[in-house]
């Protein structure tokens, strides 16, 4: 019989109206020959209401307790889908995450899960029960609740159906499906029909809220077929499906996104020697810290200049930790910046099509808004620009990129699903015993790139739009791009781009920098390393291990990007082979 898992969001069971809906849909969805498990969330907004008592209570609540009041959310709800089904005539269980056997580490608001019993569940749903599990929440080993972060009810249901080998993770919430951006700050935005993994992945974890990044991990990892739907419509109108598939291969770019809440910090006058990142990043991710925006610009005197961004609620233990990493290294001095926001283009056509990242700096200078610095990945460009221009900026990119037009040729809907469910369950079973653990799928050399620096650059609108739209107008293709914070109205930005067009590159930067000011420095040939998995940045030890191997091996990083599938660090041309080397070795436990 086949088994499918239907998630309700906290919007779908906000009142006992809709709470006897997704009854109801559940019976239906049993009534049509599936076993059915729901996973349930807090109704509405009842767990920012525990966070916001909490904090009435107590200015800084001990995560453990936290834990304990938070998961309550859930409970709640999924009594009253029991109750809902019963009275419409159904068989149902509900279950906490203990009951359920969701054993996860001790991290307590952020644990990952590290494995399910299935055992329970079979039985109640071998003997007719819909089972009603309690999103968002499990136990440590010594029974202690645990939460797996805001938002982690969606990776409690991707998690389910990979364990139970479901058809289908179905995620019911408030709108028709994936959207190019969020609907409610761009009404033209489009319904995608299908999106892939990795564009789901960067986007949900650039502020598209709909879906938890980690459950997108999941999906991927375990071949689990993914439909967001609504569940305020009566139709069984497709939503979107997230798997293998992207929409459209010929479009640079599916979506865009906005992340309010982000927070700037910089570290001026980092040796530029071996280790330096590693004392940064170590300590990050030593308090668990999910560091986002990487950029390590090269400064003068052997000294550079390393920003990152992290979520603003972060912002008090990163300065902390950045402190005490400044004065490790004698580096200094530490600004930081919580007013900006951060926007950002994701498409896997980018990956081979130039002209990307010079369209979306156009628009945002076209609409007076400054880039405070950039990163880019193979299928992302993200630019940090003044929180209070975010919105315009997400407007901007969105009509830039005709995103509320369909694309001219749209993959068949059906193709996404029967890819998805082609999915090998062995493979679920055999990664079960650890299921969040990092999936590394490999470490790679890339030596056929050369990098140009544009040092003291004008911080102003429309600077890298003017240098990539030059460099876009010669065919060339920009892999990385990383434009450091500016101080004193300056700016520097490094890009890399294939060696053979290394000296076109060159000429049309330094004509610009004959206009505008700015030092042009290129080396013609660099290597980049590269570490490429699953939820690459959300495992925080990630670029640690990486800065940890490369520092032993004496090797002195250029240039960093990081993107959720992917960290790429720029090193000498020379030492490409030995930093290869070292990070096969580094990484060799956990290469799947
Ligand atoms: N790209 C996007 N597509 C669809 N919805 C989005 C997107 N980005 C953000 N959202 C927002 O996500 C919301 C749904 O997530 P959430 O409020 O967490 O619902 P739920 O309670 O069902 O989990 C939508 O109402 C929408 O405003
Ligand atoms: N209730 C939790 C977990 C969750 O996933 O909720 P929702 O599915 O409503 O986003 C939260 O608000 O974070």
């Amino acid at each position: 019989m086949s088994l499918i898992v239907q998630k309700f969001g906290g919007t779908s069971v906000a009142d006992a109206e809709k709470i006897r809906a997704a009854a109801r849909r559940a019976l239906r969805a049993q009534q049509q020959g599936n076993q059915v498990v729901m996973v349930v969330s807090a109704m509405g907004k009842n767990t920012d209401i525990l966070v916001d008592l909490a904090g009435q209570v107590c200015e800084d609540p001990s995560p453990r307790e936290m834990d304990m009041l938070l998961s309550t959310g859930e409970q709640v709800s999924v009594a009253l889908v029991a109750m809902a089904i019963h009275d419409l005539g159904g068989k149902a269980v509900s279950l906490t995450g203990g009951q359920i056997g969701v054993r996860t580490d001790s991290s307590h608001t952020r644990a990952r899960i590290q494995s399910i019993d299935t055992s329970r569940m079979r039985t109640l749903l071998d003997e007719g029960n819909i089972v009603i599990a309690a999103g968002f929440q499990g136990v440590d080993q010594d029974l202690n609740i645990t939460t797996l972060g805001r938002g982690g009810s969606d990776t409690s249901a991707v998690a389910l159906a990979a364990v139970l080998g479901a058809e289908m993770c179905e995620i019911y919430t408030d709108v028709d499906g994936v959207f190019t951006t969020d609907p409610r700050l761009v009404a033209s935005a489009r319904k995608m029909s299908h999106v892939s993994h990795d564009e789901m992945l960067e986007l949900a974890s650039l502020g598209a809220g709909v879906m938890h990044s980690r459950s997108i991990e999941f999906g991927k990892k375990f071949h689990v077929p993914i439909h967001v739907r609504n569940s305020g419509v009566f139709t069984d109108a497709p939503g979107t499906v997230i798997g293998p598939i992207a929409e459209s291969e010929d479009r640079p770019v599916s979506g865009c996104a906005l992340t309010k809440e982000e927070a700037r910090i910089t570290i001026e006058g980092v040796p530029d020697e071996p280790g330096a990142s590693l004392s940064i990043f170590r300590r990050l991710a030593d308090l668990n810290i999910t560091v986002d925006m990487i950029l390590q610009t090269p400064g003068s005197e052997g000294k550079a200049s390393i920003s990152f961004t992290v979520i603003q609620g972060d912002l008090s233990r990163a300065l902390a930790a950045a402190r005490d990493a400044s004065s490790e290294l004698g580096a200094g001095p530490i600004s930081h910046d919580d007013t900006v926001c951060k926007v950002s283009v994701v498409g896997l056509g980018m990956a081979t099509q130039a002209g990307v990242a010079d369209r979306m700096f156009r628009a945002l200078a076209e609409s007076d808004i400054n880039i405070q610095a950039i990163t880019t990945s193979e299928i992302k460009v993200s630019c940090l620009v003044k929180r209070e221009q975010g919105l315009e900026a997400l407007r901007a990119v969105h009509a830039e990129f005709e995103l509320d037009r369909p694309p001219a040729k749209v993959a068949p809907f059906e193709a996404s699903q029967e890819v998805a469910q082609a999915a090998d369950l062995a493979a679920v079973v055999s990664g079960l015993q650890a299921m969040e653990d990092l999936t590394v799928q490999g470490c790679e050399l890339d030596e056929s790139q050369a990098l140009i620096t544009m040092a003291n650059v004008p911080d102003q609108p429309g600077i890298s739009a003017d240098i990539f739209e030059g460099v876009a107008a010669e065919s060339i293709i920009v892999d990385m791009i990383v434009q450091g914070v500016g101080g004193d109205g300056k700016t520097t930005l490094s890009f890399t781009v294939p060696a053979k067009d290394a000296d076109r590159a060159r000429k049309v930067v330094e004509a610009i920098a004959d206009r505008l000011g700015g030092d042009v420095t290129s080396l013609a040939s660099v290597a980049i390393l590269s570490v490429n998995g699953v939820g690459i940045r959300s495992h925080t030890g990630v670029s640690t291990r990486m800065f940890r191997a490369l520092s032993a091996a004496g090797i002195n990083v250029e240039l960093i990007s990081t993107s959720e599938v992917r960290v790429n660090v720029v090193v000498a041309r020379e030492q490409g082979d030995a930093g290869l080397a070292a990070l096969a070795a580094a990484f060799e436990d956990v290469v799947k």
